[in-house]
């Protein structure tokens, strides 16, 4: 069997939480693989329950029924094999972008390299977001969109077998998020990790994804359907705006969002 078609491997996971209120069944039914190195969004309603499925292969929940495998192992816990970049950063503030990244790369392997190769891998980690320029700055003299690439070195730096992402680009103004969501494209290019990514943005799911993991609504969320993207990379935003195969991606995704799966709360007017 070929164990990279399923890196990631999902089998009928049940997320129940029991609250002050009772159970609330929040995932039913969830059946996912993901392949080595494929690049997979998940999107769908506010509170259907993306951000607990992504929880779920990072570790930090535990799922009330089903399986959870990273390569072909159960997954038990928070591991750095499967590293997390939030919305918001998370950075310590009292240390500087460098020793933010460093702190991770000593973790990871400290207790097997020397001092000199864990100063190289956090320099290699902040060049590849182009950060070197800023590896002395503390997070509050540092933009919004640099902290993001500061997390998203930081999770680079430790070597993980996926980078689990949440929102990482949801707090950020259009043109950083453009400018990030370009230079993730041409990191996961030369790193070639397996990425599952939560978004709201039908935009960016199309233009980072293979495939588009759309979720329907919850109490008892599941998925829906799935859209494969099959646009070559590398991928150029402005020129994907005229691409018919683009639009259609897009559409497909904007069907399931606003007419099968139309939000079930009322906006006010
Ligand atoms: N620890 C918890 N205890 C109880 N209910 C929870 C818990 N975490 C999430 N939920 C509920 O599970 C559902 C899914 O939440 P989740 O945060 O995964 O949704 P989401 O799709 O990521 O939402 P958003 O897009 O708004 O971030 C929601 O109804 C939420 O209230």
């Amino acid at each position: 069997m070929d164990n990279n078609s399923k890196f990631i491997d999902i089998q009928n996971a049940e997320m129940v939480f029991n609250t002050k209120q009772g159970r609330f069944h929040a995932l039913r039914d969830i059946n996912l693989t993901v392949r080595k190195g494929e690049f997979v969004t998940l999107i769908g309603h506010s509170g259907c329950g993306k951000s607990t499925l992504l929880n779920l292969i990072a570790g930090l929940l535990r799922a009330s029924d089903g399986a959870l495998l990273c390569a072909n192992r159960e997954i038990a816990g928070p591991a750095p094999e499967r590293a997390v970049v939030f919305q918001n950063h998370s950075l310590l503030p009292w240390l500087t972008c460098y020793e933010n990244v460093h702190l991770a790369v000593e973790r990871v392997f400290g207790s097997t390299e020397s001092k000199t190769k864990l100063k190289e891998r956090t320099l290699a980690a902040l060049a590849l977001v182009g950060l070197s320029h800023a590896e002395q700055k503390r997070p509050n003299e540092i933009s919004g969109g640099m902290k993001q690439r500061v997390g998203i070195a930081r999770a680079l730096s430790m070597e993980p077998k996926v980078l689990l992402m949440d929102e990482p680009f949801g707090a950020l103004d259009a043109l950083t998020r453009a400018h990030l969501q370009d230079e993730l494209l041409k990191i996961v290019a030369k790193t070639h990790s397996t990425v599952v990514m939560v978004t709201h943005d039908v935009d960016e799911a199309v233009l980072l994804s293979d495939r588009i993991v759309m979720m329907t609504n919850g109490p008892a969320a599941t998925i829906g359907d799935i859209v494969n993207v099959r646009l070559d990379r590398p991928r150029d935003r402005v020129a994907l705006a005229h691409d018919a195969l683009y639009i259609e991606y897009r559409s497909a995704v904007l069907e399931f969002l606003y007419h099968r799966q139309a939000h079930p709360v009322k906006e006010a007017a």
